[in-house]
């Protein structure tokens, strides 16, 4: 790689700095108002979402400086039931390094700061990945509220929270009734969501609206906007365990929703997670030009955004092996994650 190429990486994935991270959404009443005449057009937004990677291609020396950036706001996650203590030190320690040396070298990255953006785990696996952990100022995430499906009572799911945290996890991913959507009880999801942004205290809140079982693009506006307002610090698509997981129009919509909030509230920045079914480099650059194109720069940074996702980074150490190299090595060569 020459000079230019490398200046073009180091610069173009400049360091993030996590204690700075944005105030948290402290919500509002619900208001009905603000989403109750939205009818989104489904039709219109496969179309945009179509556009979104072919009118914006990101090429080589760039390219690798954005597969940087999806580095380090990727939620490295196991989420298994074979999950052991084992599996976790070994995603954490991932966590940590997640290129190579000799690519860290080859990028001009050598002493820079590359982390993930955190690491996702079950509630049990949370004492494991914080110690693991320590000191390396990545933040521990974990599923909470009877996921993927939630449907255990309410008093269980925000006691899982509550043991979650106390545990160490400093971001809790819930998930939502999807019922609450299909029904139209606005009210009772938003009771929910408040209820389980109260029990995470100081950690911050990634509310998983399961986009997939939502029926309508309708459904998952209104069910951002009232996430939102119960305070969810982010919004999440998917759990990685429905039928359909994260797709680009499902984002789009998140994504105009977010940017409403933030016109409505003059100013509360809500983060976005798309998660479930992101293994391929391409598909990580694909969403980060969505963020770029539909919500801006701020966007790009791990307090605003993460890809949830347990395959996703063993294919971007592959393609910037490529990108150094000009060879692609086997799928094998490239660990966890
Ligand atoms: O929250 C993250 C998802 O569970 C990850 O899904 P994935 O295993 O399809 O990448």
């Amino acid at each position: 790689m020459n000079a230019k190429t490398e200046h073009a990486v180091a610069s173009g994935a400049a360091p993030v700095h996590l204690s700075n991270l944005r105030p948290r959404n402290d919500g509002t009443p619900l208001k009905a108002e603000w989403f109750e005449a939205m009818d989104v057009n489904l039709s219109a937004a496969e179309r945009r979402a179509a556009t979104l990677t072919t009118r914006r291609t990101v090429k080589k020396a760039w390219q690798a400086a954005w597969l940087i950036r999806a580095i380090e706001v990727i939620d490295l996650t196991t989420l298994a039931g074979d999950d052991t203590p084992g599996r976790v030190r070994r995603l954490c320690a991932k966590a940590r390094h997640p290129l190579r040396d000799d690519l860290v070298e080859a990028l001009g990255l050598t002493g820079r700061r590359l982390t993930t953006g955190a690491v996702c785990v079950y509630p049990t696996m949370v004492p494991t990945a914080v110690k693991a952990l320590e000191g390396s100022g990545i933040p521990v995430a974990s599923v909470a509220t009877g996921f993927p499906t939630g449907l255990t009572p309410l008093k269980q799911r925000l006691e899982e929270i509550r043991y979650a945290v106390g545990e160490g996890a400093g971001e809790i991913d819930i998930v939502i009734t999807r019922a609450h959507v299909l029904n139209g009880e606005w009210a009772a999801l938003y009771d929910e969501v408040a209820q389980m942004r109260e029990a995470c205290g100081e950690a911050h809140l990634k509310a998983i609206l399961a986009t997939g079982e939502l029926k309508t693009l309708t459904n998952v506006y209104k069910a951002s906007m009232v996430a939102m307002q119960a305070g969810a610090d982010f919004i999440k698509t998917s759990t990685g365990t429905e039928a359909v997981n994260a797709t680009l129009p499902v984002s789009l919509v998140m994504c105009r929703a977010i940017r409403d909030y933030l016109e409505f509230t003059g100013g509360v920045h809500v983060g976005f997670k798309p998660a479930g079914g992101i293994r391929a480099a391409k598909d990580a650059l694909a969403w980060l030009i969505l963020m770029k194109e539909e919500l801006g720069d701020a966007w790009l940074q791990p307090d605003l955004f993460r890809l949830g996702a347990s395959a996703l980074l063993g294919d971007i150490e592959r393609q910037l092996e490529h990108y150094v190299t000009g060879r692609y090595s086997s799928n094998d060569r490239h660990g966890m994650g």
